[in-house]
């Protein structure tokens, strides 16, 4: 049976941090098969978001559905991979050593360090200690744990920091792939030529939403094809409102 719930429910989520409130109640849903972008200046709380539908964040109020379970519920483990912005991989084990090992852990199977070292882009330097590597590749050891196991949802928080363009092109043609295959992404970037890649766009400002949207439908409702311009623009148009 096909199943239509969104992959993600986010319902009035608040978050506290340090004792102050990050995240104001935020709400949105992610389509099964899609990718929502997570964009918004630095401090903005998309961190803090991502590890709310991952489950390692303790929330003031709201709900956060994965998959048709509560964030963070053990029948989620293997199904959501996350991969963080500070790679958590053994620095003095090879590439190889490291997807092997992770793979163990995430019982995935025995051919999963592979496929994933390729689907990276890694193969030429399976062999080096992590802590050899650069830090672009770097990043794209953490994305290559994060798929291990083929999860049905994947958390990626600023995937393509520190690549060059035509990495970051490979990488987000691998995410079509995944979404095309049914895979939903959750992405959060800097970069807004990135952006018009997505499916949706959550623009972010001081821990609330400015906008949801597809980068279409952004453009349209700011006259702008530019979206760096539309979010400036948002943002103008927000604090107007408020004024
Ligand atoms: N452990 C913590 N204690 C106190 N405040 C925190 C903590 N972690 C994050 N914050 C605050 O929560 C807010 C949201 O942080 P978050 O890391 O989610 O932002 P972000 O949008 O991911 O930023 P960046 O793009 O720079 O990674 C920030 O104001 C940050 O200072």
């Amino acid at each position: 049976m096909m199943n239509f719930s969104p992959a993600v429910r986010v319902q009035a989520l608040r978050v506290v941090r340090g004792g102050r409130e990050v995240l104001h109640g935020v709400t949105f849903d992610v389509p099964r098969g899609s990718i929502l972008g997570l964009l918004g200046p630095s401090g903005c709380g998309k961190t803090t978001l991502m590890r709310a539908l991952v489950g390692v964040q303790i929330v003031k109020g709201g709900t956060v559905t994965v998959l048709g379970e509560p964030a963070g519920s053990p029948g989620l483990r293997r199904r959501v991979g996350y991969s963080t912005q500070t790679p958590a991989v053994y620095a003095d084990l090879t590439v190889a050593e490291n997807l092997r090992y992770f793979a163990s852990v995430l019982r995935a199977p025995r051919t999963d360090a592979a496929r994933v070292v390729d689907e990276v882009g890694l193969g030429k330097h399976r062999d080096q200690t992590a802590q050899t590597l650069s830090g672009g590749q770097l990043s794209r050891l953490s994305l290559a744990v994060a798929l291990l196991g083929s999860p049905d949802l994947l958390v990626l928080d600023e995937p393509t920091v520190g690549l060059d363009p035509v990495l970051r092109q490979e990488l987000w043609e691998l995410f079509r792939e995944l979404a095309d295959r049914g895979v939903t992404l959750v992405v959060s970037s800097h970069v807004m030529d990135e952006a018009g890649r997505t499916d949706r766009l959550l623009l972010m400002r001081e821990g609330r939403l400015l906008a949801d949207g597809t980068p279409d439908g952004l453009r349209a409702r700011t006259g702008t094809p530019d979206l760096e311009e539309a979010f400036l623009q948002l943002i103008t148009e927000k604090a107007g409102s408020l004024a």
